[in-house]
């Protein structure tokens, strides 16, 4: 496996997608190269994981057999006008921003190119993130062994089809924001009644992860289990039906559709 990787923009998501790589070993730090428009980032992550790093996005492109644009999604359009005619014949162009199409994206790199749309999320830094994957038909079956095995270095993967993927971006790439926030709001109800902060984010983050690990792990329906912790006339089925009347499920599926309408309509 002698496969160059490249990131094009090193801020939060390409940091933990190269976090979980270098981890894994998949492949040597040496074989891992970084580009970013500021210094400060790129020193850190040379620091912190021996990569090789770079000012230069052409050095990535003429360089590198799989090229990251882990750049926002508004500048898509300026980076591939500037690596287009660098990039090796062969080479994997993996898109992961937000919104950005697969077909759209072929027209500005205006030859033939091997693309790979993709949807991760920030938790790859923790090895459990999980990811998305289009491909278009340049892509090989060997390249797509390639690119799972890649993600598979920091959590689970499904290929899908490109048309879901901007409801993968409302229910995984940044619904780990709305968990967040769901947490720290279970803490601040614990902090309410006399927890210390610290104790009651230990609290509810594991509480969370063993609820999702329920789901993951014994296929249950989610229902079912929401029904095995509220005992009749107890405690758990008040919060339930406090929630119910906030509106607490209609209030997610919006922040869901949200999202999903944002990333279709970015470009
Ligand atoms: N964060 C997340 O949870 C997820 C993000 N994504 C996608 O990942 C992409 C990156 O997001 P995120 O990491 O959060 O954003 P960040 O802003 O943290 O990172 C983007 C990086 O790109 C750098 N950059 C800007 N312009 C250039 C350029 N011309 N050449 C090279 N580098 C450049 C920025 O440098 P500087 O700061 O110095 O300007 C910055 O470090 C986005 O497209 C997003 O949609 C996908 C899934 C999840
Ligand atoms: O907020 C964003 O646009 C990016 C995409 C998914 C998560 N963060």
């Amino acid at each position: 496996m002698n496969k160059k990787i490249g990131f094009i923009g090193c801020g939060n998501m390409a940091r933990a997608m190269i976090s979980g790589i270098v981890h894994s070993k998949f492949i040597e730090p040496s074989t891992i190269y970084a580009s970013n428009s500021s210094s400060g980032k790129l020193n850190q992550i040379r620091d912190d994981f021996c990569i090789c790093t770079t000012d230069d996005n052409l050095k990535i492109a003429k360089e590198c057999d799989v090229v990251v644009l882990s750049v926002k999604p508004h500048l898509y359009g300026k980076v591939i006008d500037q690596i287009k005619d660098f990039i090796k014949e062969e080479a994997i162009v993996v898109m992961i921003a937000a919104g950005q199409k697969i077909e759209d994206n072929e027209k500005r790199f205006n030859r033939k190119i091997k693309l790979v749309r993709a949807m991760p999320n920030t938790p790859a830094l923790v090895n459990e993130g999980m990811t998305a994957i289009s491909v278009n038909t340049l892509v090989t079956d060997e390249d797509k062994r390639f690119i799972q095995s890649m993600f598979e270095c920091f959590g689970k993967i499904e290929f899908v089809e490109e048309r879901l993927m901007d409801a993968v971006t409302g229910v995984s790439g940044s619904s780990p924001a709305y968990t967040y926030m769901f947490i720290e709001a279970l803490a601040d109800g614990a902090v309410l009644h006399g927890m210390p902060r610290k104790q009651a984010y230990t609290f509810a983050a594991q509480a969370v992860l063993g609820a999702a690990k329920m789901i993951l792990e014994t296929g249950t329906h989610p229902g079912a289990l929401k029904d095995a912790v509220s005992s009749p006339g107890g405690t758990t089925i008040e919060a339930v039906a406090s929630l119910e009347k906030s509106g607490f499920r209609s209030a997610v599926i919006e922040a869901v559709i949200a999202c999903v309408e944002k990333s279709k309509n970015m470009n």
